[in-house]
């Protein structure tokens, strides 16, 4: 699998946020990582389908919301209607990760499972061949511009072990947090395959350079 570069939104000026998708889309990302957080599951609030339905207009790229919400069953609709082509959920935010995880793969899109830096990758083994895609959180969910937690290579070669013995092949392992170019050659060689990156993309002053440097 060649690695995925999914620029978060994030990092992005809101003031001319239609102008910076199409820059990044220019740029050359693959997708773009949207990151929808409700102010309580952690201690941010961002964006909702309003403005995803807004920048959907504006760019043909794949959208990956990554939802940092409570309960993400009761909203999940919402998103997939505003133009998400795929959902991550978080492990911690719902007591029904079996049903939810199912719930988005009946709407037919890609389905993801992300986990927080203290959650254990044991966790995921009821469930991982459900799933297309792992996201290990490198950082701890609530803002762009963190430091990369050094575990999380330990847990991405779990998750990569894990993958293998289950021949899961078509399983993506995603990272998001403190991506740049010292932390990215570390994940990619642990078997990250999609790097989501805010600050070490929107912060540079050539984005299709950063992006290039990501890859
Ligand atoms: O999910 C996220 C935070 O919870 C963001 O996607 C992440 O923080 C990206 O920002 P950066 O690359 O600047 O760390
Ligand atoms: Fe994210």
């Amino acid at each position: 699998m060649s690695i995925l570069i999914a620029p978060s939104i994030l990092s992005a000026d809101f003031s001319i946020l239609g102008e910076e998708v199409k820059n990044i889309e220019r740029a050359g990302a693959d997708w773009i990582h949207i990151d929808v957080m409700d102010g309580n599951f952690v201690p941010n609030l961002t964006f909702g389908a309003p403005v995803i339905r807004a920048i959907r207009k504006v760019t043909t790229l794949p959208f990956d919301v990554h939802l940092m919400i409570e309960k993400p069953e009761l909203s999940i609709d919402q998103y997939i209607e505003a133009g998400a082509d795929r959902i991550t959920i978080h492990a911690e935010s719902t007591v029904h990760l079996h049903r939810t995880v199912h719930y988005v793969k009946e709407k037919g899109i890609p389905v993801g499972v992300a986990l927080n830096p203290a959650t254990p990758v044991a966790s995921l083994e009821p469930i991982i061949h459900d799933l297309d895609l792992v996201l290990i959180m490198t950082v701890n969910p609530g803002f762009g511009g963190q430091q990369f937690i050094p575990y999380s290579v330990d847990k991405l070669q779990q998750v990569q072990q894990l993958k293998k013995s289950k021949q899961l092949h078509q399983l993506k392992i995603q990272v998001d947090g403190g991506i740049n170019a010292e932390t990215a050659p570390l994940v990619k060689e642990a078997g990250a395959d999609v790097l989501v990156a805010g600050n070490a993309i929107f912060g540079a002053e050539d984005l299709e350079y950063s992006i290039n440097v990501l890859r």
